[in-house]
């Protein structure tokens, strides 16, 4: 049943890439992704049904229309007429400009948008409740009622796309009073949509259809690494190993075999062993003093060398050398040369701090969007991000155990909405992108960039406001007692610990005695893993696992946590 799914989702989506702008097709795949057990790529699909049919009845205020391909039939009776016209040929001559825009289209009528929209409506809303987006859910339910309602006897079958409205509103009433401890509103006008939660989550999976994941403990794909690594680390080596498998409550002896850095060889206290640069980059920060490829602060106006305005006269984006610049034109800066005004507003000056993380994270895709059309690689394809951690769960196991594990974070605002928009502000049109940036896209940079950007707090209210992907420095595991301390400025580097500053572990015995152990010495042994920390290791056990959990996918089962939660001796 899922084969037969998944090869009429690639028909499907091939027959998308040949008619990009055809809502019908998308509201087929809506459906195809919906039965897959993608509620989530079923909403999107369902969102561009919408916003392409909302061309028929608007034609003006859409930069999109919904157009589709003649049919076989179709085409037979147009030429049809042409023939029995002909002789009236030039009289019309510049009438439907548009419709000759290519003449393998034609647009989508007022009668076939009758005949969709409510179910491109049910499909929509119900995808967003399936996944907890339940406050977009609630708006594009209430305009969905409200629609059908209007249009009536207009519509073939109103009374299905209806039912489903209604019983996904009865869905949204139950969590609004969960969440207003009140009784459930009578009339759905009166739910203050706010209230509801705007983020809910999507299935953190390696799509069946995703070619560009490599098999990263290939010797080959390892051999590649160590290339990279070799330039940036020379004392580094990149090496599969056995982590203990975090995910899910229970604590078994299951191992995820992974990636991690080794020593190749002894390395002395202090030494720097990796330098890494990135301009796979974000900031929240509007009108930064950063630079804006790899987000060192500006050096002064009156230095030697002063900070770099873009040659494209993009007005607030700065440079810290003329190198950065010279990079961050062939590296990203490239397709969005010129059109900063229009970027610039998405993502930044968050009033609620709690958005803050999420919004850096649609940065850093906007970023990766970027670096794919300027260097027109596929943004899976980028160096920066196809060979980096996903934590992805194995979609055949999840679909066997009929799982409903769904842990990538996920919002109509950051995984529809505002790619679009950044694609649209890009100049790009996010229908006849779709090869290159499809929600599943999306979806898999947003799993990889929770896995393994590093962020940076502000100074001024301690929220997140920069982060980062380091392609090779992110391949280091954690460990509460790490061997090495790592520094971000221009470029992000591990440095081996020396024997002050390696951890204490300390515990408190069920007679209440406290333990200690003695400190490791600094520096790193030929062979042993370098270890980095995901959280501040001078936290209690208890403290540390909270923070590291989400980094980490799980709690964490390192020699010292084990050790000082009483777990071994
Ligand atoms: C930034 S990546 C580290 C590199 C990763 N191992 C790789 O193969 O690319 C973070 C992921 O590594 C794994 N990991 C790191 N440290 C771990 C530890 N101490 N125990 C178990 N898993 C760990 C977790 O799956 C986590 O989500």
């Amino acid at each position: 049943m899922a084969i037969q799914l998944l090869e009429s989702r690639a028909e499907n989506t091939t027959a998308l890439y040949e008619d990009p702008h055809n809502p019908h097709l998308y509201l087929e795949r809506a459906r195809l992704h919906e039965q897959l057990g993608f509620p989530d790529l079923a909403a999107a699909d369902a969102y561009r049904a919408l916003s392409l049919l909302d061309s028929v009845i608007d034609p003006d205020g859409c930069e999109f229309h919904a157009r589709r391909k003649i049919t076989t039939t179709e085409k037979t009776e147009i030429s049809e007429s042409a023939d029995q016209t002909v002789t009236g040929a030039n009289e019309n001559e510049n009438e439907d400009e548009d419709e000759d825009e290519d003449d393998d289209t034609v647009p989508v009528t007022e009668e076939e948008y009758n005949t969709i929209i409510g179910e491109v409506y049910a499909l929509l809303v119900r995808g967003l409740v399936s996944c907890g987006c339940y406050r977009d859910a609630y708006e594009f339910g209430v305009r969905g009622l409200d629609l059908l309602h209007d249009l009536g006897e207009k519509l073939k079958d109103t009374t299905t796309p209806s039912t489903v409205l209604n019983t996904q509103m009865d869905k949204i009433k139950t969590m609004y009073t969960l969440r207003t401890k009140k009784s459930s509103p009578s009339n759905i006008h009166d739910i203050d949509s706010a209230i509801l939660p705007a983020q809910g989550f999507a299935r953190r999976v390696l799509y069946p259809w995703n070619t560009h994941e490599p098999d990263r403990r290939s010797p080959s794909e390892l051999a590649f690494l160590n290339t990279r690594l070799a330039e940036i680390a020379p004392k580094c080596e990149v090496r599969a190993v056995a982590l203990p498998a975090l995910h899910g409550s229970e604590e078994t002896d299951e191992v995820s075999i992974q990636l991690g850095l080794f020593a190749k060889e002894d390395i002395a206290p202090d030494e720097v062993i990796l330098r890494e640069s990135s301009l796979l980059t974000a900031t929240n920060r509007l009108h930064d003093d950063l630079c804006d490829a790899c987000n060192a602060p500006l050096p002064d106006l009156s230095a030697a060398e002063p900070p770099v305005g873009c040659s494209g006269g993009c007005a607030d984006t700065i440079f810290c050398s003329q190198n950065c610049h010279d990079k961050a034109q062939d590296v990203y800066h490239g397709a969005i040369c010129g059109l900063e005004d229009g970027l610039e507003s998405i993502g930044k000056d968050i009033p609620d701090p709690k958005d803050k993380a999420d919004c850096l994270y649609l940065l850093l895709l906007g970023r990766a969007l970027a670096m794919s059309a300027t260097q027109n690689v596929h943004a899976l394809e980028l160096p920066e991000v196809k060979y980096i951690w996903g934590d992805f769960h194995d979609y055949e196991a999840e679909v066997g155990a009929n799982s409903e594990v769904a842990s990538l974070p996920f919002s109509f605002q950051l995984n529809i909405l505002q790619p679009m928009r950044f694609l649209e502000e890009m100049e790009i049109d996010p229908y006849e992108a779709l090869p290159r940036f499809d929600t599943w896209v999306l979806n898999t940079l947003y799993a990889k960039f929770r896995g393994t950007a590093s962020g940076r707090l502000s100074t001024w209210d301690g929220g997140p406001e920069l982060c980062a992907v380091h392609p090779l420095w992110c391949l280091a595991n954690h460990s509460c007692d790490p061997n090495v301390r790592w520094e971000w400025s221009a470029e992000i580097t591990f440095s081996a610990r020396h024997c002050e500053e390696t951890a204490v572990w300390s515990r408190t015995t069920a007679d209440g005695k406290i333990e200690m152990k003695e400190p490791k010495a600094g520096g790193i042994a030929q062979d042993a893993e370098i270890l980095n920390h995901y959280c501040d290791i001078g936290l209690p056990v208890k403290e540390r696992r909270e923070w590291a959990c989400g980094a980490l996918g799980g709690k964490c089962r390192c020699d010292r946590c084990a050790w000082e939660s009483l777990e071994v001796n």
